[in-house]
């Protein structure tokens, strides 16, 4: 058992690229925490994927031993966070695990959204908030400015604030001093009822879940069978410990104030969701730590493959990814247009890619993916409710009586020279604007009520071109709204393509519809007969494109000769084409979808 007064849990938290992990990475340097050789740049980010795309998808922790200038060896739990938006409730947990967090400021590039939004989280968890300006050997670094944003912006003392360069490794220790002397020990009664917050699973092969948790009152040993509080499971434990930097520690007990892991033949981390609170079968707790939610998916797409045989692969492959991602959902869908295939349920588009991306290279399969949308709830003339998640089920607009979809709150942070660019992209995206605030003379945040829908394809990148990257956007979900949406379908040679269905809100289903036909029409090769491209709203036709026949010269045989032979020829070419037409299908080559996907407005 540590020594609670001894114990420091904290994470760091950051705006994207602001050099959180290069930080923690020289933290445990200064640690001694891993021997040289065994010392991988950035070590808390486990994934390849992850290392690669530079950002951190999943929280870790990590305990490491510091020998302060007092002469007090300290227990640090550093406590990783996700650095993205759609990981947003990952971060509330495990910020609800420590006391304290760095808040790591770029130099020179001072307080940006998820700065403020992270802060604001740690805020909410009573947390001490200790800035640390990063990065100050660019030669665009200006300390003295970005502590003056995080004075003025967010409202913290920064004047004291270690100034650091992760990277070259300058001044780190004093960011270990700081968070013995500032960060609080953990309280907590270890002989009071067991309760312990998960803020982490993942899977192993070998030893099946390892749950990482926080424990906030009570101690937990080897002998004792622990509860989920949300899910009701029970498992006798296997192993716990504590969370070395190159391996997992068995240990005796944990107990309050303590972070660490357990594995107990766990077979899913659905079993073990990230907030659910961890209790005994032998003193059990009345009542849950507060805060836990199911993980909600927010964007869903169909995911097929383009060879149909290898659906069972990728059957296979999504059922892997989910052992380890409780945020996952797929279910079985079939596609006239593309044959079995799962439609897939994903935190937001940064997660879709992720997953995307990891099936086509870990598990090599070649993917179709149709156009992303969100969940939509329809109220039906006979008073049922339904929700939406895939366009080509959405009920017949005779039946419905509403019909909403979800808004999400945006928050952007912009120097105020890009605002004239911004305003205009959140109106055409249907955005209501509600406040601007200047933060500083340099920091406008502007607030805007917006369809999910309209910002899961584009906006990002068009937000980052618009403001030449320096303007940041964060947004969480508000409510469902009443809108009025369309569904619109899109027909070629007169049969409806199911999978390239899409809702859309009335205004702009035309525009949207002559675009996708214009682009379906260029990537449609030729066929025999005429293929009329189509897109309907219920049976009406709102926009039209026809690709063109090719035409056999069937006149090739014929030299000279009279007319009324080449007419006959003619008329008969016709005939058969006609025929075709009725009788013919039209394959949909992958290009064509991929063109559709990439429909840039
Ligand atoms: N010049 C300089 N570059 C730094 C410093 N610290 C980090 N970087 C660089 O900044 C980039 C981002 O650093 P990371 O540590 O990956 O940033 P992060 O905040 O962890 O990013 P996410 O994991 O995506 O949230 C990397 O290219 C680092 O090498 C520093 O002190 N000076």
């Amino acid at each position: 058992m540590t020594d609670q007064s001894k114990i420091r849990n904290f994470s760091i938290i950051a705006h994207i690229d602001h050099g959180k992990s290069t930080l923690a990475d020289r933290l445990l340097e200064l640690c001694h925490a891993v021997p040289e050789r065994e010392m991988e740049n950035q070590l808390l980010d486990s994934m390849d994927l992850e290392r690669e795309r530079g950002i951190t998808i999943k929280a870790r922790a990590v305990t490491i031993q510091y020998d302060a200038l007092d002469g007090q060896t300290y227990t640090l739990n550093l406590i990783d966070t996700p650095g993205h938006v759609d990981f947003n409730y990952e971060v509330s947990r495990s910020l609800a695990a420590c006391e304290g967090a760095i808040l790591v400021v770029d130099a020179s590039q001072g307080v940006e959204a998820q700065t403020l939004a992270n802060t604001y989280l740690a805020i909410e968890h009573d947390l001490e908030i200790r800035p640390v300006i990063n990065k100050i050997d660019l030669p665009a670094a200006n300390p003295a400015l970005a502590k003056e944003e995080v004075e003025n912006v967010i409202g913290l003392e920064a004047a004291d604030a270690p100034e650091i360069s992760a990277k070259m490794g300058i001044n780190i220790q004093a960011v270990l001093e700081d968070v013995v002397h500032h960060v609080p020990a953990p309280q907590g009664d270890p002989k009071a009822p067991f309760k312990a917050l998960i803020f982490d699973s993942q899977y192993d092969a070998y030893r099946g879940v390892v749950v990482y948790f926080r424990v906030m009152e009570g101690t937990l040993t080897l002998d004792q069978t622990v509860r989920m509080m949300a899910s009701g499971a029970e498992y006798g434990l296997v192993e716990i410990g504590h969370l070395l930097p190159t391996k997992l520690e068995p240990c005796k007990s944990l107990s309050a104030g303590e972070v660490g892991y357990l594995t107990a033949s766990i077979k899913n981390v659905k079993d073990t969701q990230v907030g659910d609170t961890i209790t005994t079968v032998e003193t059990p707790a009345a009542e849950p730590l507060p805060g836990y939610r199911p993980a909600r998916s927010m964007v869903y797409c169909g995911i097929y493959t383009e060879d149909g045989s290898k659906y069972p692969d990728l059957r296979d492959a999504l059922e892997k990814l989910q052992l380890n991602d409780a945020s996952l959902t797929f279910e079985p869908e079939t596609s006239a247009a593309l044959g079995f295939g799962f439609r897939c349920g994903f935190l937001g588009m940064l997660h879709m890619e992720i997953i995307q991306e990891r099936l086509e290279r870990e598990f090599d399969l070649d993917l179709i993916t149709t156009l992303p949308n969100v969940i939509y709830e329809v109220t039906k003339t006979d008073g049922t409710e339904v929700r939406v998640d895939n366009p080509h089920n959405y009920p017949d607009p005779s039946v419905i009586a509403e019909q909403r979809e979800p808004f999400v709150k945006v928050s952007i942070i912009s120097p105020p020279d890009y605002v004239g660019n911004i305003m205009p992209m959140c109106q055409e995206r249907r955005g209501e604007f509600k406040d601007m605030q200047y933060l500083d003379t340099n920091l406008v945040e502007i607030h805007y009520h917006m369809p999910l829908n309209e910002i899961i394809y584009d906006f990002f990148d068009a937000l980052k071109a618009r403001t030449k990257g320096y303007a940041s956007l964060d947004y969480e979900f508000l409510d469902y709204r009443a809108s009025d949406l369309v569904k619109v379908d899109l027909l070629l040679n007169g049969e409806q393509v199911d999978a390239l269905s899409f809702i859309v809100h009335r205004e702009k289903a035309y525009g949207r519809a002559r675009r996708i036909c214009e682009k379906l029409k260029e990537n449609i090769p030729r066929q025999l007969f005429e293929v009329p491209v189509q897109a309907a709203i219920g049976g009406k036709i709102i926009a039209r494109e026809t690709v063109k026949a090719m035409r056999k010269d069937v006149l090739a045989k014929c030299y000279g000769g009279d007319i009324s032979r080449k007419k006959k020829l003619l008329e008969k070419q016709k005939e058969g084409k006609k025929k075709m037409r009725t009788l013919g299908t039209v394959q949909l080559p992958t290009e064509a979808f991929m063109a559709v996907l990439k429909l840039d407005e």
